[in-house]
């Protein structure tokens, strides 16, 4: 379970929020809304263990999340607004680099994205749409319990939504947790609002 107590944080001499608690379960959804600057990012950032909580403490199972950097980096898969893609790397060179330090299936993540056809094209001449579906590809890997996601369908059609909502439901049902940044639509049914 992941516990969130009482966190602020700031960014340069601002306070972005305080006082900030939560609980999710495994199985768990929780959707961070609210307007542009609102903090859903930075929020993001301090879960993945990217930036410290000024105040309050995050909770692994009842343990201090971030006391151990990369135990808590093996249990997330953080998705942030950048795709993390190499240019001169193919779709599936691309997801091997990650599949090297995580296991898992490339084909099968491929497949997962519709990626199969555009396999062997550099990350480079991908479409803005095409990048994000190769990003989204990776939580297809090895498996971690805690998906960190910011604005996962910013650019994606709709049959690409749908192939979202199914690893985020087939991840869920394996126990897994999600997070969610977004001002838009994402399939995730169930899922409570933290409004920041
Ligand atoms: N590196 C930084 N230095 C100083 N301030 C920052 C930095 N990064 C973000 N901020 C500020 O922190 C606040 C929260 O930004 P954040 O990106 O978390 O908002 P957000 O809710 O994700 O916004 P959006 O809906 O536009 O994506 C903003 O006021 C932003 O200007």
């Amino acid at each position: 379970m992941l516990q969130a107590e009482n966190l602020a944080c700031a960014r340069g001499e601002r306070v972005v929020f305080a006082g900030l608690s939560f609980t999710l379960e495994p199985c768990g959804a929780l959707l961070l809304v609210g307007e542009n600057g609102a903090g859903k990012s930075t929020l993001l950032r301090l879960l993945a263990g990217l930036l410290a909580p000024a105040e309050g403490r995050l909770l692994w199972d009842g343990q201090d999340a971030l006391a151990d950097r990369a135990a808590h980096a093996a249990r997330l898969r953080y998705l942030s607004h950048a795709d993390a893609l190499k240019p001169a790397l193919t779709a599936r060179e691309n997801l091997a680099f990650f599949a090297r330090l995580w296991g898992g299936a490339v084909e099968g993540a491929l497949e997962s994205l519709g990626l199969l056809p555009l396999a062997e094209l550099p990350a480079r001449v991908l479409s803005s749409g095409q990048k994000r579906r190769l990003a989204l590809a990776r939580l297809a890997l090895g498996p971690a319990p805690l998906w960190l996601l910011d604005e996962p369908t910013v650019g994606l059609d709709a049959a690409s939504i749908g192939r979202l909502g199914g690893l985020l439901a087939a991840h869920r049902a394996a126990g897994g947790m999600v997070l969610a940044a977004t001002h838009l639509p994402l399939p995730l049914p169930g899922a409570r609002e933290l409004r920041l």
